[in-house]
Protein backbone atom coordinates (compact mmCIF):
# COMPACT_ATOMS: atom_id res chain seq x y z
CA UNK A 1 0.00 0.00 0.00
CA UNK A 2 1.19 3.71 -0.76
CA UNK A 3 1.20 6.40 1.93
CA UNK A 4 -1.37 9.00 0.90
CA UNK A 5 0.63 12.96 0.76
CA UNK A 6 0.30 14.57 3.78
CA UNK A 7 -0.32 17.87 2.07
CA UNK A 8 -3.41 17.59 0.15
CA UNK A 9 -5.46 19.66 1.54
CA UNK A 10 -6.02 23.42 1.58
CA UNK A 11 -6.11 25.34 5.00
CA UNK A 12 -9.61 26.18 5.35
CA UNK A 13 -8.56 30.24 6.96
CA UNK A 14 -6.43 30.51 4.02
CA UNK A 15 -8.41 33.38 1.89
CA UNK A 16 -8.54 32.86 -1.32
CA UNK A 17 -5.71 34.33 -4.41
CA UNK A 18 -6.72 36.56 -5.91
CA UNK A 19 -6.83 35.70 -10.04
CA UNK A 20 -4.10 38.15 -10.66
CA UNK A 21 -1.85 36.43 -8.07
CA UNK A 22 -3.18 33.10 -9.24
CA UNK A 23 -1.90 33.70 -12.89
CA UNK A 24 1.26 35.30 -11.88
CA UNK A 25 0.81 38.74 -10.79
CA UNK A 26 3.27 41.57 -12.55
CA UNK A 27 4.89 39.31 -14.55
CA UNK A 28 2.10 37.72 -16.25
CA UNK A 29 0.44 40.70 -17.02
CA UNK A 30 3.32 42.22 -18.61
CA UNK A 31 3.59 38.70 -20.74
CA UNK A 32 -0.30 38.99 -21.57
CA UNK A 33 0.23 42.78 -22.63
CA UNK A 34 2.88 41.68 -25.07
CA UNK A 35 0.21 39.42 -26.89
CA UNK A 36 -2.79 40.99 -26.45
CA UNK A 37 -1.49 44.45 -27.53
CA UNK A 38 -0.97 42.62 -31.00
CA UNK A 39 -4.23 41.00 -31.51
CA UNK A 40 -5.78 44.00 -30.65
CA UNK A 41 -4.06 46.59 -33.13
CA UNK A 42 -4.41 43.99 -35.72
CA UNK A 43 -7.75 43.69 -35.73
CA UNK A 44 -9.84 45.59 -38.56
CA UNK A 45 -12.88 45.15 -35.68
CA UNK A 46 -11.25 47.66 -33.16
CA UNK A 47 -8.03 49.19 -34.04
CA UNK A 48 -9.90 51.87 -35.34
CA UNK A 49 -10.23 53.48 -32.45
CA UNK A 50 -6.70 53.44 -31.73
CA UNK A 51 -5.94 55.27 -34.32
CA UNK A 52 -4.03 58.93 -33.21
CA UNK A 53 -3.84 57.77 -29.95
CA UNK A 54 -0.19 57.46 -28.68
CA UNK A 55 1.90 54.15 -28.42
CA UNK A 56 1.98 55.46 -24.53
CA UNK A 57 -1.69 55.54 -23.84
CA UNK A 58 -2.86 52.60 -26.29
CA UNK A 59 0.24 50.39 -24.31
CA UNK A 60 -1.53 52.41 -20.74
CA UNK A 61 -4.93 51.03 -21.86
CA UNK A 62 -3.81 47.34 -22.87
CA UNK A 63 -2.19 47.10 -19.21
CA UNK A 64 -4.67 48.65 -17.45
CA UNK A 65 -7.39 46.35 -19.15
CA UNK A 66 -5.65 42.98 -18.28
CA UNK A 67 -4.67 44.26 -14.88
CA UNK A 68 -8.39 44.96 -14.01
CA UNK A 69 -9.24 41.31 -15.60
CA UNK A 70 -6.90 39.94 -13.45
CA UNK A 71 -8.48 41.59 -10.29
CA UNK A 72 -5.24 43.29 -9.74
CA UNK A 73 -4.26 46.21 -8.03
CA UNK A 74 -6.06 49.08 -10.14
CA UNK A 75 -3.16 51.73 -11.01
CA UNK A 76 -5.61 54.11 -13.06
CA UNK A 77 -7.82 55.34 -9.78
CA UNK A 78 -7.55 58.92 -11.14
CA UNK A 79 -9.43 58.00 -14.11
CA UNK A 80 -12.37 56.51 -14.66
CA UNK A 81 -13.39 54.07 -16.94
CA UNK A 82 -16.93 55.54 -18.37
CA UNK A 83 -15.10 59.10 -18.86
CA UNK A 84 -11.92 57.52 -20.11
CA UNK A 85 -13.89 56.10 -22.90
CA UNK A 86 -16.91 58.33 -23.58
CA UNK A 87 -15.65 59.79 -26.86
CA UNK A 88 -14.97 56.27 -28.39
CA UNK A 89 -18.66 56.05 -27.30
CA UNK A 90 -19.42 58.90 -29.57
CA UNK A 91 -17.68 56.95 -32.55
CA UNK A 92 -19.40 54.50 -32.26
CA UNK A 93 -17.80 51.89 -29.45
CA UNK A 94 -20.85 48.95 -28.76
CA UNK A 95 -20.93 45.22 -27.51
CA UNK A 96 -19.37 44.05 -30.11
CA UNK A 97 -16.23 45.63 -29.88
CA UNK A 98 -16.23 44.82 -26.31
CA UNK A 99 -16.80 40.92 -27.35
CA UNK A 100 -13.88 41.03 -29.35
CA UNK A 101 -11.70 42.53 -26.89
CA UNK A 102 -12.79 39.66 -24.55
CA UNK A 103 -11.99 37.09 -27.33
CA UNK A 104 -8.54 38.98 -27.54
CA UNK A 105 -8.31 38.82 -24.18
CA UNK A 106 -9.22 34.49 -23.62
CA UNK A 107 -6.88 34.04 -26.65
CA UNK A 108 -3.90 35.62 -24.67
CA UNK A 109 -4.27 33.80 -21.86
CA UNK A 110 -5.31 30.22 -23.52
CA UNK A 111 -1.93 30.88 -25.40
CA UNK A 112 0.18 31.75 -22.04
CA UNK A 113 -1.62 28.36 -20.68
CA UNK A 114 -3.89 29.95 -18.50
CA UNK A 115 -6.78 27.40 -17.31
CA UNK A 116 -10.30 27.55 -19.00
CA UNK A 117 -11.78 28.48 -15.56
CA UNK A 118 -9.45 31.68 -14.82
CA UNK A 119 -10.25 32.83 -18.40
CA UNK A 120 -13.89 33.01 -17.64
CA UNK A 121 -13.14 34.24 -13.93
CA UNK A 122 -11.05 36.98 -16.38
CA UNK A 123 -13.78 37.70 -18.88
CA UNK A 124 -16.60 38.17 -16.00
CA UNK A 125 -14.58 40.67 -13.86
CA UNK A 126 -14.19 42.60 -17.61
CA UNK A 127 -17.81 42.12 -18.05
CA UNK A 128 -18.45 43.77 -14.66
CA UNK A 129 -17.49 47.03 -16.25
CA UNK A 130 -19.17 46.58 -19.51
CA UNK A 131 -22.11 48.99 -18.68
CA UNK A 132 -19.38 52.37 -17.80
CA UNK A 133 -16.86 51.29 -20.55
CA UNK A 134 -20.10 51.59 -23.12
CA UNK A 135 -21.62 54.49 -21.31
CA UNK A 136 -24.69 52.63 -20.73
CA UNK A 137 -27.25 54.16 -18.37
CA UNK A 138 -26.20 52.67 -14.56
CA UNK A 139 -28.89 50.75 -12.86
C1 LIG B 1 -12.60 46.29 -18.93
C2 LIG B 1 -12.55 47.04 -20.03
C3 LIG B 1 -11.58 48.20 -20.23
C4 LIG B 1 -10.70 48.78 -19.35
C5 LIG B 1 -10.42 48.40 -17.89
C6 LIG B 1 -10.05 49.86 -20.06
C7 LIG B 1 -9.10 50.71 -19.51
C8 LIG B 1 -8.68 51.90 -20.08
C9 LIG B 1 -7.98 52.98 -19.41
C10 LIG B 1 -7.60 53.00 -17.93
C11 LIG B 1 -7.74 53.94 -20.32
C12 LIG B 1 -7.08 55.30 -20.08
C13 LIG B 1 -5.63 55.25 -20.44
C14 LIG B 1 -5.02 56.64 -20.28
O1 LIG B 1 -5.74 57.60 -19.99
O2 LIG B 1 -3.81 56.76 -20.47
C15 LIG B 1 -8.28 53.49 -21.58
C16 LIG B 1 -8.21 54.18 -22.77
C17 LIG B 1 -8.59 53.66 -23.99
N1 LIG B 1 -9.34 52.53 -24.21
FE1 LIG B 1 -9.91 51.23 -22.80
N2 LIG B 1 -10.52 49.90 -21.35
C18 LIG B 1 -11.45 48.91 -21.51
C19 LIG B 1 -12.16 48.61 -22.67
C20 LIG B 1 -11.90 49.15 -23.92
C21 LIG B 1 -12.47 48.73 -25.18
C22 LIG B 1 -13.53 47.61 -25.32
C23 LIG B 1 -11.90 49.51 -26.17
C24 LIG B 1 -12.09 49.49 -27.67
C25 LIG B 1 -12.37 48.44 -28.40
C26 LIG B 1 -10.99 50.41 -25.53
C27 LIG B 1 -10.21 51.35 -26.18
C28 LIG B 1 -9.49 52.36 -25.56
C29 LIG B 1 -8.78 53.42 -26.27
C30 LIG B 1 -8.70 53.61 -27.79
C31 LIG B 1 -8.21 54.24 -25.28
C32 LIG B 1 -7.35 55.50 -25.51
C33 LIG B 1 -8.25 56.69 -25.64
C34 LIG B 1 -7.45 57.94 -25.93
O3 LIG B 1 -6.39 58.15 -25.34
O4 LIG B 1 -7.91 58.72 -26.75
N3 LIG B 1 -11.01 50.18 -24.17
N4 LIG B 1 -8.84 52.25 -21.40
Amino acid sequence: GSAQPAETKVAAEEPEPTLYEQLGGEAAVKAAVDGFYVKVLADDRVNGFFKGVDMDRQRAMQTAFLTFAFGGPNHYEGKDLRAAHAHLVVKGLNDTHFDVILEHLGATLKELGVKDELIQHAADVANSVRGDILGKEKK
